[in-house]
């Protein structure tokens, strides 16, 4: 598959993220790499590692071939409308990573242009990210190709674009969700005696070793569960008392209500 000049649309958070990611993987060149925003003085480190910095994102268009539009909700519609004469939908593939804009309403506003909608989350960075696409009108060509990209930035999976909204809430919200976690965890163990630099340390091993074996060794969490609690033990009063305290059901709660933020918008 033949390296292809990317340019990604709003160089934010997971802009970065996505530019740090291709870069990491060795998917693309620094020098193919196009990134825009109004304020490109927070792309200081990507434009240090040979990543193009534009603010003109006609340029960028014109001068990739894959498109990532990384933009806010808000503005992308705003935005793809002020540049639609740019694509060209013999030499443009053009993906979306914007929470809650579906790929009718996308492919409404760039006519001709097939777009594929792609969740990651910020390990993208690091090649972690679990990316969700779907797509309507692209080609097989075309999403082989986003395939291959996101495969190289971390784990993927297709579906139906009806899952978008959720797969964002529990993959890309998921990051917050699991590091919120980590860090009560944090608190928990200086309380009872660590410094923050050990604690951090154990927490966060102690989780990526958790997901390793769900994901390694493909079991349920619950039979993981059982090898830990001991009869009588430490781990089964911990666990019920974090149960009683509505552990399970704060997470459940949060993440509909952030489902229920992106729907009712
Ligand atoms: N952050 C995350 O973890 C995830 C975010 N998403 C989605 O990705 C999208 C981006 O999110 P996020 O990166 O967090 O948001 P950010 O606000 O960090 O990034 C958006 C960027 O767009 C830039 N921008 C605004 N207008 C323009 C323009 N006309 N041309 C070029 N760039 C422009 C802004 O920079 P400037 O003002 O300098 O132009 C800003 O940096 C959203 O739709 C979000 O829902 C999806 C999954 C995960
Ligand atoms: O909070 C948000 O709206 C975005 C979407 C997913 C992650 N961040």
């Amino acid at each position: 598959m033949s390296a292809k000049k990317i340019a990604i649309i709003g160089g934010g958070n997971l802009g970065s993220a996505i530019a740090q990611g291709l870069l990491k993987s060795g998917f693309s060149k620094a020098g193919d790499i196009t990134i825009t925003k109004r304020n490109t003085s927070t792309l200081a480190g990507l434009k240090e590692a040979g990543v193009r910095i534009e603010t003109d994102n006609a340029v960028a268009i014109r001068e990739s071939e894959v498109i990532v539009v990384a933009l806010k909700p808000y503005n992308v519609r705003e935005v793809l409308q002020e540049f639609k004469s740019s694509f060209d939908p013999g030499k443009h593939i053009l993906i979306s990573v914007v929470t809650g804009v579906s790929i009718d309403d996308l492919e409404h506003v760039v006519p001709g242009m097939p777009v594929v909608r792609a969740m990651p989350n910020t390990a993208i960075a690091i090649q972690e990210s679990i990316t969700c696409i779907s797509h309507k009108h692209a080609t097989e060509e075309q999403v082989r190709y986003i395939k291959t990209m996101f495969d190289q930035l971390g784990a993927t999976v297709s579906i139906d674009e009806k899952l978008m909204d959720a797969a964002t809430v529990l993959g890309a919200c998921g990051i917050a969700f699991a590091l919120r976690y980590i860090r009560a965890n944090i608190q928990g163990g200086i309380e009872i005696g660590f410094d923050v630099r050990t604690a951090s340390l154990i927490a966060a091993q102690t989780v990526k070793g958790a997901a390793e074996l769900l994901i390694r060794e493909n079991r349920h969490p619950e039979e993981e569960i059982d090898k830990v609690t001991t009869p009588k033990g430490c781990t089964i009063a911990g666990l019920n008392e974090m149960e009683h305290q509505g552990f399970s059901s704060s997470l459940i709660k949060g993440i509909t209500a952030s489902y229920d933020k992106i729907v009712k918008d």
